[in-house]
């Protein structure tokens, strides 16, 4: 079963009680691609975030252009402190910028209140964290469930699709295990199934095997290949040259901005090394 499979397994499940916004599936990512078509996933447009510090303000963003199309998979490099995690958390409506404009899946997100973030946040991205960022307590099927519930799918259609999605980050004899007795890998499978549950635009990863070891890193990043191959298009940070090879595409940022864009996947770390753990060393070139 593929994502597209369990995707419309579930469709009737995914239809909602109106939520104010317009539903956009991912579906048209891979319809974009498939025709031929470049349709803007995310666009940033001279966004700036300043945060105050003790000492002096910190200029995390300094003004960032970046269109990202449909289906792409995009590696964000940079040094620490670059601004990546601030320019994802904006494109995921965790923070707001100061100054600019941003569209995710064309829909206008600078310049929203909480509550329209809120919505947004559910429907439209899902965001993979490096710690995992899961309910600890509660069961796979519920972690992965309750996003879902709480998206406004009944619960039979929203365990329905928790099910499927298990089975295709081969998590399906898992379902009712807590997330503590996981491996790393595959806390950050659940996480990613996490994600997915409503079949968000976007995929927006903040260094998702930066915790794992090189077995659990190259198990993500095959995963995000594979999803990558069925349409997903993914926004990834990371510190890894080699989980950014994994990617169509690397961009890399320095001081707030971005300062170099290439879509040859071959990222390379600021001194021009290969950096991180080899997590590709053992990886097949193309899983999907
Ligand atoms: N909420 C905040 N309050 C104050 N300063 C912040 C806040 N969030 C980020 N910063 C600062 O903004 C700058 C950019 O941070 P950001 O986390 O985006 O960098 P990064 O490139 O993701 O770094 P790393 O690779 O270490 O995660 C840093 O100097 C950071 O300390």
């Amino acid at each position: 079963m593929d994502v597209r499979t369990a995707r419309s397994r579930t469709r009737q499940g995914t239809r909602r009680a109106g939520h104010g916004l317009p539903r956009l599936r991912i579906t048209r990512g891979l319809n974009a691609r498939e025709e031929g078509q470049e349709m803007t996933a995310l666009k940033a447009r001279g966004v700036r975030r300043t945060f105050e510090a003790e000492l002096a303000p910190v200029r995390a963003l300094r003004g960032v252009d970046l269109d990202v199309a449909r289906g792409e998979f995009v590696a964000l490099m940079g040094p620490s402190g670059c601004g990546k995690s601030t320019l994802l958390n904006i494109f995921a409506g965790l923070d707001q910028a100061d100054e600019g404009e941003v569209f995710v899946d064309e829909l206008q997100v600078h310049d929203r209140d909480e509550n329209w973030l809120a919505k947004f946040r559910r429907h439209h991205v899902g965001i993979v964290f490096q710690f995992f960022n899961l309910l600890e307590g509660v069961s796979a099927l519920d972690n992965i469930a309750l996003p879902a519930i709480l998206g406004g799918m009944r619960r039979k259609a929203a365990e329905t699709r928790a099910r499927d999605l298990l089975d295709l980050l081969g998590l399906g004899d898992r379902t009712e295990e807590v997330p503590s007795v996981l491996s790393g890998g595959q806390r950050q499978r659940l996480a990613i199934a996490r994600a997915l549950v409503n079949e968000p635009a976007v995929l927006l990863a903040d260094e998702p095997t930066g915790a794992l070891d090189s077995e659990g890193g190259v198990e993500i990043l095959e995963l995000f290949r594979r999803l990558h191959g069925d349409g997903q298009t993914i926004l990834m940070v990371t510190h890894s040259a080699d989980v950014a090879s994994g990617a169509s595409r690397v961009v890399r940022m320095r001081d707030g901005r971005i300062i170099g864009d290439d879509d040859d996947g071959q990222g390379n770390n600021d001194d021009g090394r290969a950096a991180g753990v080899d997590v590709m060393a053992d990886a097949p070139a193309q899983t999907s």
